[in-house]
């Protein structure tokens, strides 16, 4: 689930009437997604989905993330539009909780995607890359090279309780990361965290992006192993090389990754596995029994990154040279 905060059916007509969105004829809260609190709500204008901003949005980045999406939409990529109140602004307040009404994408996620899928990914990432382009704000990415270690430090004297050994492997694997991370590639905005549940399909074509939460500047080759580790890995944790090949493929017919980049990519898969081994950890770890969110399993991101590990070149994920 996510819907950490209820609202009332009162305060959330008193929200709608600031803005030119119809009037309410039912809402429900979305069982879906581990951030922010998201209803689906019907209006006698449609459908729209209301979102919540929880603790771990920083209410000061909310201004890059809406007018991103404003960004990138005027840009011609398929993704949802944060609606204006009459009094202009994207933000509003609900229970306690600054609150944005957002349209509604149509689609739905796969929960099996096929190696056709990952090349419509491969395609829309790069076309998001691109789009992303002359985007007058820009946001440090707090969970890059930098956040890793003090998220570790939280979780590290617990460490052994998911696995044991993980505290020694996971403090050389961090010290490794952080004395060998590249500093110099093609960077702008990233999506970061564009994983199956936050792309939507109509059939087989891709219906739009959603979920810009993370978004932020970073290498766009750091988003690229990113949907490597998210879409290309199968339930038994044996990374699909032809869904790898596929993904890749779909990305350089848009924008081709440079030497420097190619070169990067096992370094950055371990980087990017790292990143959501230590978030799932974190919340493993704190995340009080009983609460109404579903934990995602932190090994699953461990076995991805002990395979880059082993990863000698570009070639091993499937990059087919033109
Ligand atoms: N604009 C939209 N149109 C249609 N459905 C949406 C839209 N935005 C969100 N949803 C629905 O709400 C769910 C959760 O949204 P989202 O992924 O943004 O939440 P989150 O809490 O930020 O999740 P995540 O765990 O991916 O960070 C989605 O899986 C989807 O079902
Ligand atoms: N996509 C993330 C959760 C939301 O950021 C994960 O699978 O760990």
């Amino acid at each position: 689930m996510a819907v950490y905060t209820d609202i009332t059916e009162d305060d959330l007509a008193r929200f709608l009437s600031e803005y030119e969105a119809g009037t309410l004829l039912s809402y429900k809260g979305i069982a879906e997604g581990v951030e922010n609190s998201n209803f689906l709500l019907h209006t006698t204008k449609g459908a729209f989905i209301l979102t919540l901003y929880e603790k771990r949005v920083d209410p000061k980045d909310l201004p890059f993330f809406l007018g991103l999406m404003h960004h990138l939409a005027d840009r011609g990529l398929n993704c949802p539009l944060p609606l204006s109140r009459k009094d202009g602004e994207l933000l509003g307040e609900l229970s306690g909780r600054p609150a944005a009404m957002i349209s509604f994408l149509e689609g739905t996620w796969l929960r099996k995607p096929a190696a056709k899928h990952c090349r419509e990914v491969g395609r829309a990432l790069a076309e998001m890359h691109l789009a992303g382009q002359g985007f007058a704000l820009s946001r440090k990415n707090a969970l890059s090279v930098d956040g890793w270690r003090p998220l570790w430090e939280k979780s590290a004297a617990r460490a052994d309780e998911v696995e044991p050994g993980l505290q020694d492997e996971i403090a050389e694997e961090l010290a490794f990361l952080e004395s060998h991370w590249p500093k110099t590639l093609p960077h702008g905005i990233i999506h970061a965290d564009l994983f199956p549940d936050n792309v939507f399909f109509i059939g087989d074509q891709l219906s739009g992006l959603i979920d810009f939460y993370f978004a932020c500047n970073d290498a766009y080759a750091y988003d690229v192993v990113t949907c490597l580790n998210a879409w290309c890995f199968e339930k038994d944790g044996s990374f699909n090389m032809t869904k790898g090949m596929a993904l890749l493929d779909g990305y350089e017919q848009v924008r081709p990754l440079n030497g420097a980049e190619l070169k990067s990519l096992p370094l950055l898969a371990r980087g990017s596995a790292l990143r959501f081994f230590l978030t799932r950890l974190y919340d493993w770890l704190m995340t009080p029994p009983g609460a109404l969110v579903v934990k995602k399993d932190p090994l699953e991101y461990l076995r991805k990154l002990r395979f880059h590990r082993q990863v000698k070149s570009a070639e091993e994920y499937g990059l087919v040279h033109r």
